[in-house]
């Protein structure tokens, strides 16, 4: 009812209006999507680049062992900083060259694969059945520095009898 009373001026300058107000829309919506997606993208290689730098090394020995508890860097860790032995096998701004990098990272393993399996864990979560002990595990588990196992090894009430030597 209200644009039949708009004069032929008027009803131009309304389109006009309309038009100018749609493409600055569009115009704002594409330069959202445009700034999200950089937004996104520059996170997901910021965490790759953090879980990178301190990524675990997997160890071929360890398929089916029950380890639980942190292993600690450079006497038995499974763990090492990654982008210090990239640097360091790069060799560009190294003095001891690419042979230390990978000496280093190399070693790391081999002490891994000799020690890392068979230790006895750092940290026992102990409690009572729905006590919440899987919550305390999960956060736990979030700091870097820790492996832990995904089940319950259950040593101490059914497994006992194994012996030391299966819990390692
Ligand atoms: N922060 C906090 N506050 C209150 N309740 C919590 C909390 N964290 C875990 N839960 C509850 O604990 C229950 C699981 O406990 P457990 O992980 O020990 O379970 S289990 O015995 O190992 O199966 C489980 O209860 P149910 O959901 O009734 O099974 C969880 O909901």
């Amino acid at each position: 009812m209200a644009h039949r009373l708009l004069t032929s001026p008027n009803r131009l300058s309304a389109r006009f209006a309309f038009i100018f107000t749609i493409s600055l829309s569009f115009t704002y919506l594409c330069y959202s999507i445009i700034s999200c997606r950089g937004t996104i993208m520059t996170n997901s290689q910021t965490n790759s680049q953090a879980y990178d730098d301190k990524r675990c090394v997997t160890n071929k020995n360890a398929g089916g062992k029950k380890l639980l508890g942190k292993v600690e860097e450079g006497c038995t860790s499974t763990f090492v900083d990654v982008k210090e032995a990239q640097r360091d096998g790069a060799g560009g701004t190294s003095a001891t060259g690419s042979s230390r990098g990978e000496g280093k990272l190399s070693k790391n393993i081999s002490l891994a694969q000799k020690y890392g399996n068979k230790k006895l864990p750092n940290a026992l979560i102990v409690g009572v059945k729905k006590g919440g002990t899987r919550a305390v595990l999960e956060f736990i588990r979030i700091h870097p520095d820790v492996r832990a196992l995904g089940t319950e090894p259950h040593f101490f009430d059914r497994n006992y009898d194994r012996g030391l030597d299966w819990y390692r």
